[in-house]
């Protein structure tokens, strides 16, 4: 079976793995794709070398509009000026659309109402039909628009023969091209959505097209015989413009693989089914240090299991400095270790601190790329291929549990002269103990990698008739005699961020962007006052439950130091969670405020109105391209269901990806090409991300350096040894680094074009009171 070979150049979009999936499905898998950026060459010249090799290209969307010329399209505007691409068959999508027309006179303009997840009714014009590139299509299909710009022809452009239209507040617009007399053609509108019906059909049917074109009209066939057999090492160097190697060879053997045994403990308490404090009751007995991953809210396949883990002497902990480029390595409270240890080792430039105190301590000089590799690398020789089936199904039975920061995601760009920037961007502990509560059947699990589970947690266990049967007295609110320093953004810089969101995405440089806000808030304690991390847990718990509520508090060295990072949650948001085969994301998208009024009904009514179905539905398109990239087969599972909180209505989308087990990937590559959470970001996820980071967040948050967001925005969760994961969004949280001196509280939202200032300030408000609230 011959293949089609396309060669698709992308614009740094972030649905650019849903047009190379949607090329690849078709004609029954014989389309192969070579993916390249606009910049992957410096000129047409270099691109016409690998031409040849390829049956046709395609176009994709992206950022920007093509009259700013390289800058913002790299080679696009010179590829249709040039003779050698008459004869290449060529699609371009929505960008792409606009370059090629642009090229034959056309002007592009902005729209007067810009379209952003927006599906609108597609109406084929009878030259759509003799073009054949609508063979077999109805008369109107519906297809999803994001684009801020469109083409506007001229008497002077008769060579671009409108192919579909569509109509709206705008009047008609063009919605696809061809080219006369050219083997070009082009759509406004985005076939790849998960909104857009026909896709497929206009991708076949531009393959025909090409195909006749290449053997009947151009001869071109001729000709690429040749190129392929001595392009092919271009063609390699072509598929490397995209970095997808796995982190580590999840196939090769292990080596040094240790044998552990693995000692379970289980205990069905039948009434703790369904029963969310339980877990709470559970960790008020154990004194030990934990971390806590619980469900205090449970629903469906999310607080399912709550996972107590408990770190031992034994256990490395891992802590990533990115402006620093540097990693540390050491065993939880290693006795000889000490915080000026650590820090004089940071402070130094040894590649390998020499270990002069006689500690555990090792210092690693890596960037985030580094240190995701290395820690996915020290986690290959001890991941176990469980043939257990009651093992193989528990979310947890050791593993790597811990923060990875917003700036451990891609397109953060590091600050490398801030050499005094001790804060953690990632803290991973390898954890050997852990408890685990399943809620839905009743059982609890005490699991250990060796023999020595705690006897501590084991006597709980056997006396859980005493504590069990008392209920839960945590207080709910804070001691009253503690005031607060509050600190939040200051509001004329919000309004103007929300401005420059606007200006951003009415020209095309982005669909949607989640702005978002830091505030700090410090205790004021009497004499002899103290507040405990756990005291504030205990109230964020009861005040915002939530499925995914943790407790993470890293007192890591036996000696209490200034600089603890501490982590409490009560996020409703799963990024990724992911098993043997299956890897499941689920962006929240769609914020409505619980208030006397409002009622779930109400709240769905809003929920589906136009503008947030189009803020879930861009996010949920990105979030399909971030499986895509990796994997090949993704499903939308649940389309925007309406889920109900404590203070919010939220707007919940469900996709998921099968067959990793066959694919060369974990579900570690999954989480590090997918961060950071697009629902955080918004998109295109490269170019708002740049944007948030360099312009316009660093205005809102003056009091954070450099549009820094540290842990909020990130994900916490654990990677088990039996190849599962689940990670949340950092979300509706507080957070601090200096051992509960100063508390972190990050709240926004995602700004649209349908967004209004008012609106979004309260949105962000309402979240920041889920978290506030315990200080109020
Ligand atoms: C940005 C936050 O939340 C994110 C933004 C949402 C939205 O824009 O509707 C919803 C959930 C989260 O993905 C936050 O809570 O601070
Ligand atoms: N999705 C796209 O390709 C958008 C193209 C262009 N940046 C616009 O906003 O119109």
């Amino acid at each position: 079976m011959s293949l089609f070979h396309v060669l698709f150049i992308d614009s740094y979009d972030s649905f650019c793995f849903n047009v190379q999936r949607l090329l690849e499905q078709q004609l029954n898998g014989t389309v192969e794709v070579t993916t390249i950026r606009n910049d992957s060459f410096q000129t047409v010249g270099e691109l016409n070398q690998v031409l040849p090799f390829f049956d046709a290209v395609v176009i994709g969307p992206g950022p920007g509009n093509p009259k700013n010329g390289a800058q913002d399209v790299g080679i696009l505007n010179d590829l249709f000026h040039d003779k050698e691409m008459i004869t290449v068959p060529i699609l371009g999508i929505c960008l792409g659309m606009q370059a090629m027309c642009l090229a034959q006179g056309c002007d592009v303009e902005q729209l007067d109402t810009i379209k952003h997840g927006q599906v609108y009714e597609m109406l084929v014009t009878p030259e759509g039909y003799t073009s054949r590139l609508f063979d077999d299509c109805p008369p109107t299909f519906k297809s999803t628009r994001y684009h801020s710009l469109h083409v506007v022809t001229s008497n002077k452009t008769t060579d671009v023969i409108p192919l579909v239209t569509t109509k709206d507040e705008n009047g008609q617009l063009l919605m696809g091209v061809q080219i006369k007399e050219r083997p070009w053609f082009a759509v406004q509108y985005h076939p790849e959505s998960c909104c857009s019906i026909k896709g497929d059909l206009l991708i076949q049917n531009f393959i025909k097209l090409a195909q006749h074109w290449n053997q009947d009209i151009t001869g071109r066939y001729s000709q690429k015989i040749q190129a392929t057999l001595n392009g092919i090492d271009k063609l390699k160097s072509l598929q490397r413009a995209i970095d997808r190697t796995p982190l580590f060879n999840k196939f090769a053997s292990p080596g040094t693989s240790e044998k552990m045994s693995i000692f379970t403990k289980k205990y069905q308490i039948p009434n703790i089914i369904n029963d969310a404090q339980f877990t709470l009751k559970l960790v008020d007995q154990i004194h030990q240090d934990k971390f806590i991953f619980a469900s205090s809210s449970l629903s469906a396949n999310r607080g399912e299991w709550s996972i107590i883990a408990l770190p031992d002497s034994s256990s490395l902990v891992y802590t990533h400095f990115n402006d620093l480029e540097k990693t540390t390595i050491h065993k939880w409270q290693d006795p000889n270790l000490k915080y000026d240890h650590i820090k004089t080792a940071l402070n130094g430039d040894d590649d390998l601190a020499t270990n002069e105190n006689n500690t555990s301590l090792k210092i690693i000089s890596e960037d985030k790329e580094g240190f995701w590799k290395n820690i996915s690398n020290d986690m290959k020789g001890k991941l176990i291929d469980e043939k257990n089936e009651e093992l193989k199904n528990l979310p947890f039975i050791g593993g790597l549990v811990g923060i990875l920061g917003y700036e451990m995601g891609s397109y953060i760009s590091n600050d490398k002269t801030n050499t005094t920037n001790l804060k953690p961007d990632a803290k991973l502990v390898f954890i050997n103990n852990c408890i685990l509560v399943n809620h839905v059947d009743g059982v609890v699990y005490l699991v250990s990698r060796g023999e020595c589970f705690p006897e501590e947690i084991i006597n709980i266990m056997e006396n859980n008739e005493a504590w069990e049967r008392e209920s839960l007295n945590w207080k709910s609110t804070l001691p009253s005699d503690i005031k607060y320093d509050i600190v939040m953004s200051k509001p004329e810089k919000y309004s103007e961020a929300f401005n420059m969101c606007q200006d951003y995405m009415h020209k095309g440089d982005s669909y949607e962007i989640c702005l978002t806000t830091q505030t700090t808030v410090t205790p004021k304690l009497p004499s002899n006052g103290a507040l405990s991390t756990w005291r504030i847990f205990q109230t964020l718990v009861q005040r915002n439950p939530a499925p995914f509520t943790s407790y993470l508090e890293f007192n890591d060295l036996v000696e209490r130091y200034d600089e603890e990072l501490c982590l409490i949650s009560s996020s409703p948001e799963r990024f990724l969670k992911w098993d043997q085969d299956i890897c499941e994301l689920r962006p929240i998208k769609g914020t409505v405020k619980k208030t006397d009024e409002m009622n779930l009904e109400k709240a769905t009514k809003i929920l589906k109105t136009p503008k947030e179905f189009g803020e879930n539905l861009m996010i949920l398109d990105l979030i399909r391209n971030d499986l895509y990239e990796l994997l090949p087969n993704v499903k939308v599972d649940e389309f925007m269901s309406v889920e109900e909180y404590k203070t919010v209505y939220q707007l919940v989308s469900v996709v998921r990806a099968t067959g990793m087990s066959q694919s060369c990937y974990t579900g570690m590559d999954i989480l590090k090409h997918s961060l950071p959470p697009g629902s955080m970001t918004g998109a295109p996820k490269k170019i708002t991300v740049e944007m948030l980071q360099h312009e316009i967040e660093p205005m809102v948050n003056e009091m954070t350096c450099g549009g820094r967001r540290g842990v909020y925005s990130g994900v916490t969760g654990y990677w088990s040894l039996n190849g599962r994961g689940d990670w949340s969004v950092n979300i509706r949280c507080m957070y601090s680094y200096d051992s509960g001196t100063n508390w972190h509280l990050g709240a926004g939202g995602a700004i649209t074009v349908l967004s209004t200032l008012e609106g979004e300030r309260e949105e962000m408000f309402t979240k920041l009171e889920t978290a506030l609230q315990v200080f109020q």
